[in-house]
């Protein structure tokens, strides 16, 4: 896909966005309700045409603002979240519904895929007489019956129940995998991305805003909302002064800001460290955690194997989560100092409230 975007009633919801598969990989759309996932998945697949921009499937043109080829004769698997099995055919004649070629060799397909999918012996079941994730496993045998060479997944594990979920999803991995197509599934949820991609798009009002493996976008995130779209994060807000902005937490070097350019220090409770605060035998700065600022414990939560602590900020009352392993109960007001991984903070200018036009500094 190439500088693909689409317009509904002249409001574009897809932006300029360029995307390229790789057979065997997963790619995950990810992002919130209503960015433009399912759009883009459906011109991938041709139900709709682009309103500018182009879709090659092998290096073959398949669309671009004047024609569209239809779904069915492209090289596409679809699976969506209701599965929209035919309820008047039974299973076998549901996998066999894209297959062509021989009554035994479309048999022979639709009996191997059954068994990958754990379906040995439900050829002749109707749909109605299946759980949701047999159901499941049927419409990932019938997409894949054709051997497509595109998979295009809008949210294909949503209807099932939570408990069933996880095992259904490494399965369809593995199968996946197996089959060796390029798969683009669509998701709103982290996790499931984190999961199953190899690659994340990570998507914002209608445009890609970065692109990476899962560890990539979730260790190097390109700006707040794009951390924040995997956990909770503090931001401590900061200004630029030669070349450092210096924080409660210690100076952090920002060469790449103008002096005078509001930053924002991202990072995720999980990176926070929290001590007791004793006057006589203070938390000394290192090098890993920088400076501890204190703050008092307004809430604590027990969430399992870990605890969440809030507390706010001495400094300028501003409210900051840390998450530490274990039970850690602090009553609240206990006065506590936390330190955060420097290596796990991000400096990002503040683009929304700086007092300067153009926070980089590009003669740096
Ligand atoms: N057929 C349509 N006609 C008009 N507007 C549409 C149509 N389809 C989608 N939209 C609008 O386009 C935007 C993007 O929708 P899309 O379904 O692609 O988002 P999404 O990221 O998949 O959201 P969700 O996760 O909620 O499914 C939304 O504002 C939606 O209301």
């Amino acid at each position: 896909m190439t500088d693909l975007s689409r317009d509904y009633d002249g409001t574009r919801v897809v932006s300029d966005l360029t995307l390229s598969l790789i057979p065997g990989e997963v790619t995950c759309l990810l992002g919130p309700s209503g960015c433009g996932k399912s759009t883009t998945l459906r011109m991938a697949a041709g139900v709709e045409g682009p309103t500018h921009g182009t879709v090659h499937i092998d290096g073959e043109l398949v669309a671009d603002a004047s024609f569209c080829i239809p779904p069915e004769k492209r090289s596409v698997g679809l699976m969506f979240q209701d599965f929209a099995l035919f309820p008047h055919l039974d299973v076998t004649h549901n996998v066999a519904f894209g297959l062509s070629g021989s009554r035994q060799g479309k048999l022979d397909r639709v009996h191997e895929l059954l068994d990958r999918v754990g379906l040995a012996g439900y050829g002749d079941k109707y749909p109605h007489q299946l759980s949701g994730g047999e159901q499941q496993r049927v419409a990932l045998a019938r997409a894949l019956a054709p051997r497509p060479a595109i998979m295009l997944m809008d949210e294909p594990f949503s209807g099932l129940d939570n408990r069933l979920r996880d095992g259904i999803r490494d399965r369809t991995l593995e199968i996946l995998r197996e089959e060796g197509a390029a798969v683009l599934l669509v998701t709103h949820e982290p996790d499931e991305a984190m999961r199953m991609a190899d690659k994340i798009a990570l998507m914002r009002k209608g445009r890609i805003v970065q692109l990476g493996a899962p560890y990539t976008i979730y260790t190097k995130p390109v700006d707040r909302q794009a951390a924040a779209f995997f956990s909770d994060v503090n931001v401590v807000h900061g200004v630029v002064g030669k070349g450092q902005t210096d924080t409660p937490f210690g100076p952090f070097l920002t060469p790449a800001l103008v002096d005078g350019a509001d930053v924002e220090i991202v990072f995720r409770p999980q990176h926070c460290r929290l001590d007791f605060d004793r006057p006589n035998s203070p938390v000394r700065p290192t090098v890993e955690h920088g400076v501890p600022a204190r703050g008092m414990v307004v809430r604590a939560r027990f969430m399992g194997n870990q605890s969440l602590v809030e507390l706010a900020m001495d400094h300028d009352g501003s409210l900051l989560k840390a998450v530490v392993p274990g039970v850690f109960m602090p009553p609240v007001g206990t006065p506590l100092v936390m330190s955060l991984r420097r290596d796990h903070a991000h400096v990002f200018p503040c683009l929304t409230q700086s007092r300067v036009d153009d926070p980089w500094n590009t003669s740096a």
